[in-house]
C-alpha cells in the first residue's frame, strides 16, 4: 500500500492549508555549491595536502599561496573546509588512520564471525507502515550535534533505545561519530547486548569500506551513505559490501540533482532518504522532502516502489502527516524525541496515538 493512502487523518483542513501556504513560500533545496548538477559537493580531503593537525610533527604546516578573486595573495584558503560536512569528512581521514592502526581491517573482518546476525531493517519499516498506516519510525540515539550542541545531557544510549522500542519505533539510528556528535560504535553493541530487537542503522559518515565492516562488527543492520559525499561509483561499491554482510543501505540525498543521480545509478536502492537539513548550512525545511516528492522524481520513486524516508526537523503530528501526504514511508527523528525525559511517550504523541 502507498504511504500516502489510508493514514490516520489527524490534521484539520485548516492546518493543511496553512502548511501548504508555508511550503509555497519556502526556498527550494539547492546544492551547497549553488549548482545542483547532482555531483558530489564535498571534497574528500584538503586539496593542498594534509592540514596542520594531520601532520603530527609539531608546528610544521603547509603554507600554500593562492590568489583570491580580489587579487590579494592569501595562504591556505582552499585548505579550509567549506562547511561542517566537509570538516567532518576531512577529520574521518585522521580518525580512520588511528583506528586502522589499532584495529586493522583484517582483524575487524576476522571478528565478524562473532557479530550478531542481521535483522531486516527495511522489512521492519514496511511492516510497521502496513500495520499502523503511518510512516515507519526510525528513532535516533543522538547525544549532540554540530547544529544544536548537546541535546541530551543525561545521555544513556541503552535507556533511550529501550524507551524508543517501548514507544513503538520500527528501527533505531545510532550516531557513531565521536568528535562531532559524541557518539560511538560501542553504543551499537551496548544496545544490541541489552536485548533491543529493533534493527539498528549505523549513523556514520562513511568514506571508506573499513567503516562498513566496523559497523557490522558492532552489530549494525544497516548503514547510511550520503550522496553529497559519495559518487555513484562508491555508492555501488559500498552497497555491494553492505549487502554481502547482510546489511541494508539508507542512501541520503538533499537536492534534486543528488536524487536524480542516485535514481539513475546502476545499483539497488533499499531505502532513499531525503534530509530536510542542509548539512552545510544547518537550514532545515520540510519542504525539501515535499518539493522533491511532489515533483517528477517523487513520481519516479512511487512508480518504482522505493521506500522513502523523510529525515530531520520532525517535531509534530502535522509534520509526520505532511511528509506522509507527500509519499514517504518512514521518518527519521532525532532531536524532538531524544531531548525528552520519556521518549516512549514522545513517540506516541508524535504519531497522535493514545498515551
Ligand atoms: O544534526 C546536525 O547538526 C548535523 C550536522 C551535520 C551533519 C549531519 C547532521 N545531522 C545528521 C542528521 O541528519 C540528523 O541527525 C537526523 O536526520 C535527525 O535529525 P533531527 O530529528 O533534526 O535531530
Amino acid at each position: 500500500m502507498s504511504a500516502a493512502t489510508g493514514r490516520a487523518t489527524l490534521a484539520t483542513g485548516a492546518r493543511r492549508d496553512a502548511r501548504r501556504a508555508r511550503r509555497a513560500t519556502r526556498p527550494r533545496a539547492s546544492a551547497p555549491s549553488g549548482v545542483d548538477d547532482g555531483a558530489v559537493s564535498i571534497r574528500r580531503r584538503p586539496p593542498n595536502g594534509p592540514s596542520k593537525h594531520d601532520l603530527g610533527v609539531g608546528q610544521f604546516e603547509f603554507v600554500i599561496e593562492e590568489v583570491a578573486p580580489t587579487g590579494e595573495r592569501v595562504t591556505n584558503e582552499n585548505n579550509k573546509p567549506k562547511n561542517i560536512l566537509e570538516e567532518i569528512v576531512w577529520y574521518k581521514d585522521v580518525e580512520l588512520a588511528e583506528r586502522k592502526e589499532k584495529f586493522p581491517l583484517q582483524l575487524v573482518r576476522t571478528a565478524l564471525v562473532n557479530a550478531p546476525p542481521t535483522r531486516d531493517f527495511v522489512k521492519a519499516i514496511t511492516d510497521q507502515l502496513a500495520a499502523t498506516k503511518q510512516p515507519g519510525l526510525i528513532a535516533e540515539v543522538k547525544k549532540a550535534s554540530p547544529s544544536k550542541g548537546v541535546i541530551q545531557p543525561n545521555f544513556d544510549p541503552v535507556k533511550i533505545a529501550k524507551a524508543y522500542e517501548e514507544g513503538g519505533a520500527a528501527c533505531l539510528s545510532v550516531l557513531t561519530d565521536e568528535k562531532f556528535f559524541q557518539g560511538g560504535f560501542e553504543n551499537l553493541a551496548l544496545i544490541r547486548e541489552a536485548g533491543v530487537t529493533c534493527p539498528l542503522l549505523c549513523k556514520e559518515f562513511i568514506v571508506d569500506a573499513y567503516q562498513i565492516y566496523l559497523a557490522r562488527k558492532y552489530g549494525a543492520d544497516a548503514i547510511l551513505l550520503i550522496a553529497a559525499v559519495l559518487p555513484n561509483q562508491d555508492l555501488k561499491y559500498f552497497i555491494k559490501i553492505a549487502h554481502s554482510l547482510g546489511m541494508k543501505c539508507l542512501i541520503e540525498v538533499h537536492t534534486y540533482g543528488e536524487m536524480k543521480r542516485v535514481l539513475d545509478g546502476d545499483f539497488p536502492i533499499d531505502l532513499l532518504g531525503i534530509n530536510n537539513r542542509d548539512l552545510g548550512t544547518f537550514e532545515v525545511s520540510l519542504s525539501v522532502t515535499t518539493d522533491l516528492m511532489n515533483g517528477p522524481l517523487g513520481e519516479e520513486v512511487k512508480r518504482r516502489g522505493i521506500t522513502m524516508v523523510g529525515e530531520s526537523g520532525i517535531f509534530t503530528i502535522d509534520d509526520v502527516n505532511l511528509l506522509q501526504d507527500s509519499g514517504v514511508g518512514a521518518v527519521l527523528v532525532g532531536e524532538s524525541l531524544v531531548k525528552q525525559d520519556t521518549p516512549d511517550v514522545g513517540i506516541k504523541k508524535l504519531f497522535g496515538r493514545p498515551v
